[in-house]
């Protein structure tokens, strides 16, 4: 399979066969060391309250940028909310209703003034209050996306406050990121490796990156691994299929 650099695919997914890709590296051939013991995948959707799906992932990789185009591609389709996260500041959820891509009624900021996986693994009571709130304000919802503060390759939510996790890394970083493994890239329920664009200007080998979010995934047809380009949308439509298959039900209409 060849990657070229405005492609998305997926691996450990039935999107993109990677039986093509080349052998792991070296540093991937050592074995993930975060990866999921057997049985402990997410469980099933709930069938009482929202889905909710946390978006996380370091710095500026991209999980407003993938949120809003989420927000375009499912606003009209499923009943729709959104918590952002920032440290000081409301500056994701501004960005979201100045984008005009969700009814600003549906957006709701959370700040939490501590590292940011503090509030989405250890005290996760601001994040369950602001999802609790929307439902109850917003009636009957499908799908309350929440977006965690920019932290590293450790922060992942806690599967007290979340029922599916998206771990979006980018290409700007090099493609040694997957190899560096972490919770995030080794047992999110779907790996996003956003700014393909980028991948020419700094010299990444987007096939290296999809052959070792592989190897560190364990290559689980369950929880693939999706490219995006976020600037021209690319691979977004894909990332909102996989989150309605994650849907108990067909979706609702607003
Ligand atoms: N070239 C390129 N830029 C992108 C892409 N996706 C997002 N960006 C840009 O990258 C920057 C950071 O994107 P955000 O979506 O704000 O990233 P984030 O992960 O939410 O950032 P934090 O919340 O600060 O951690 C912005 O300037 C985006 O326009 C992409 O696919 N390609």
């Amino acid at each position: 399979m060849h990657l070229d650099h405005d492609r998305r695919g997926a691996v450990g997914g039935s999107l993109v066969d990677g039986a093509g890709l080349p052998s792991p590296s070296s540093a991937a051939e050592s074995g993930p060391r975060w990866q999921s013991p057997p049985g402990t995948p997410a469980g099933p959707p709930p069938t009482d309250r929202a889905l909710r799906v946390g978006v996380g992932g370091p710095v500026g990789s991209g999980k407003t940028a993938l949120v809003a185009a989420l927000c375009r591609v499912l606003a009209g389709r499923v009943r729709l909310a959104v918590v952002t996260n920032d440290i000081y500041t409301t500056e994701d959820a501004d960005f979201l209703r100045a984008a005009g891509v969700l009814d600003p009624v549906r957006i709701r900021a959370v700040e939490t003034g501590c590292c940011p996986h503090t509030a989405i693994r250890d005290d996760i009571t601001a994040n369950l209050d602001a999802v609790e709130d929307l439902e109850a304000e917003l009636g009957r919802l499908d799908l309350i996306l929440v977006e965690s503060g920019g932290d590293n390759l450790t922060a992942t939510f806690s599967y007290g406050l979340i029922d599916r996790q998206i771990f979006v890394i980018d290409v700007a970083g090099g493609d040694k990121v997957p190899r560096k493994g972490g919770p995030g890239v080794a047992n999110s329920d779907l790996l996003v490796i956003n700014k393909t664009d980028l991948a020419p200007l700094v010299g990444a080998d987007l096939e290296v990156m999809a052959r070792d979010a592989a190897a560190m995934r364990g290559e689980r047809a369950d929880r693939p691994v999706l490219f995006t380009n976020l600037r021209s949308d690319t691979g977004a439509a894909d990332v909102a299929d996989w989150v309605l298959a994650q849907l108990p039900s067909p979706a609702h209409p607003r």
